[in-house]
């Protein structure tokens, strides 16, 4: 029955262990439970691999190998209590002993349970669950066939290459967008090489999801540079456009780290360039001074409260703002405005309404109240001017844009940090804004390169962190209702908003060096810790996905080697320019 299922060599499960600890916060425990099992010390195991051990239930609960030790028959209890010259005389004989007498010696592999079981009864199903291991079971390592089917989404998205199996990592992009994504790694482990190559595959294979980069270290127009070609796209920076297309080639270059692996292409690049400002693909972003951006609800809010406190304001007037608060609070509820909102013509009514009320209690025509109503409706109702400018509403309302052939990817080149945060949270406000009035399903991912930076731990007002963090927390909170979704990737957990981490479904990790955010990671996921410290092994362009309920069948956590998306570009450029000799 369970032929072809599993791979030849079997071990025992000799131990059951739970270890308990405290929480990367202090502020509770976690456990894990963790398990040995014995194999052949010839066996091909690596981390990652799945097992399966008949339990208490007749079925087999599933195990993820997390690490495995080389043990010696000859060293078991030989500590420092032995003397010396034996000890040396014991090491000498086992040392000569390894790979010749396959007898004395085992592999401790350290497993834990993933939280799913296994039935074999005509087919296969796997379950959610758990059901003790019968302890000294045989224990059986999945054939690739059944360790695909577990692990890979079908007519899933690939993203890269299992490691220790030979199988493509393949995913549902579309509930891993659906849910967010975040990409945590040290600095240099690959995080804009893994942004650009998931981006790219976006773009092919999610034909209605649009992408919007903000990207303040100026690498993306060089990583994508074949998809902004090959896509209606827009490279937008607060910069003046060049003059000519000369010009823009030039300066491409000059402000932008073309990396070592590519430098052959500089001559390419320069020239894709050119191709970008004749296709009127460059953007300028105009951003108007600071202070004459709209008024949102709650600086309105503000303004209305003010007026209460404010000693000149007469005594009769005061109850009639009160009451416009309330009725401020009760349209916001029902339009589900937040005070981040662009304030507008819903407010009208309650204007009017207050007016009325206020003429009604016999208020003079010179009092306040009609001065500040007055102000308000002129403010809300008065048509912007249109201007030439590319500007933030120009760009929501092409992103936003359903037409087949309007641009589907946006890189946002914004070296400055704190005008960076004012743009994206305008950005995401208005995008939040108009989605929530003109219904619509397509996908639109922001994607947040050094998320710290923008949703920060601790926030400030004057450095427009406050007004960036808010923007994304709620884009994070709210934005799937309305098909708006985030990507952030940061090197630094510690440095971020930990509220966003619960919204984020889907984690691509690297090597982390702090434990405080492996084991935050390790606390939201219930992944052991023991797996979560094999990601300080990985290498440049590997990664552990672990996704809840989104981009893979099952909860299961997988190491990966993603693509090179240099060499993916390399070629993007070289077939978007056939008759050129690259
Ligand atoms: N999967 C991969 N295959 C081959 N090379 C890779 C892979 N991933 C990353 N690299 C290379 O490793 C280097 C660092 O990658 P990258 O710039 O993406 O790291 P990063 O984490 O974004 O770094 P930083 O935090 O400094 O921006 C680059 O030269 C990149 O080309």
């Amino acid at each position: 029955m369970s032929e072809g299922l599993f791979e030849e060599q079997i071990g025992r499960l000799r131990e059951m262990k739970v270890i308990t600890r405290q929480t990367a916060d202090g502020r509770g425990s976690v456990s894990f439970r963790n398990f040995i099992v014995e194999f052949p010390i010839n066996s091909k195991i690596t981390a990652g691999k799945i097992l399966a051990v008949k339990s208490l239930q007749n079925d087999y609960l599933l195990l993820e190998v997390a690490d495995l030790l080389p043990v010696h028959y000859g060293m078991i209890n030989l500590d420092g209590s032995i003397p010396k010259e034996i000890r040396d005389e014991v090491m000498r004989k086992v040392e000569e002993d390894w790979g010749r007498n396959d007898e004395e010696a085992w592999l401790d592999v350290y497993a834990y349970p993933i939280g799913y079981l296994l039935k074999i009864d005509g087919g296969v199903e796997f379950y959610k669950g758990y059901s003790p291991p019968i302890p000294g079971s045989t224990v059986r390592i999945l054939s690739r066939e059944l360790y695909e089917k577990f692990v890979c989404d079908k007519n899933g998205v690939e993203i890269g290459n299992i490691i220790g199996e030979d199988v493509k990592l393949k995913i549902n992009m579309e509930k891993a967008i659906n849910y967010h994504i975040g990409i945590f790694a040290f600095t240099g482990s690959g995080k804009s090489n893994l942004t650009a190559s998931l981006v790219r595959r976006i773009l092919k294979e999610n034909k209605d999801t649009k992408v919007v980069i903000f990207d303040i270290s100026l690498e993306y127009s060089i990583l994508l540079l074949d998809q902004l070609i090959s896509n209606n796209s827009r490279l937008i920076s607060t910069e003046r456009l060049p003059i000519n297309k000369t010009d823009a080639g030039r300066r491409f270059i000059r402000t932008h780290v073309i990396p070592e692996e590519i430098i052959d292409l500089k001559d390419e690049i320069r020239k894709s360039a050119e191709e970008l400002f004749e296709s009127n693909k460059m953007r300028q972003l105009y951003v108007p001074p600071e202070g004459s951006t709209y008024l949102t609800y709650g600086e309105i809010i503000d303004m209305v409260r003010a007026q209460i406190n404010d000693k000149y304001t007469a005594f009769a007037q005061k109850p009639l703002f009160g009451l416009f608060l309330k009725k401020i609070d009760e349209t916001m509820r029902q339009n589900k405005l937040t005070k981040e909102d662009i304030a507008d013509t819903t407010l009208s009514p309650v204007i009017d309404e207050i007016e009325t009320l206020a003429r009604e209690s016999g208020l003079k025509e010179n009092a306040s109240i009609f001065a500040f109503l007055n102000a308000l409706r002129a403010y809300l109702t008065s048509e912007i001017q249109e201007g030439e400018e590319y500007d933030i509403e120009k760009m929501a309302i092409e992103i936003l844009d359903n037409e087949e052939n309007s641009p589907r990817l946006f890189i946002l080149e914004l070296p400055n940090i704190e005008e960076a945060r004012l743009i994206v949270g305008q950005l995401i406000n208005q995008i939040m804004l108009r989605r929530k009035k003109s219904y619509s399903i397509n996908p639109i991912l922001f994607v947040l390169d050094e998320a710290q930076e923008f949703i920060p731990f601790d926030t400030k007002q004057k450095d427009n962190s406050e007004f960036s963090s808010n923007a994304v927390e709620k884009l994070l909170r709210h934005g799937r209702k309305y098909h708006l979704h985030g990507l952030i990737s940061t090197q630094r957990l510690a440095y971020l908003n930990t509220n966003v981490l619960q919204q984020l479904h889907t984690y691509f990790i690297s090597t982390l060096p702090r434990p405080y955010d492996r084991q935050l990671i390790a606390e939201t996921f219930g992944i052991n810790d023991t797996l979560m410290d094999r990601t300080l092994d990985l290498e440049v362009g590997q990664w552990l996905l672990v996704s809840f309920k989104a981009a893979l069948p099952h909860d299961v956590p997988v190491f990966f080697t993603a693509p090179n998306n240099l060499e993916e570009l390399r070629k993007g450029i070289q077939n978007s320019r056939p008759s050129s000799s690259i």
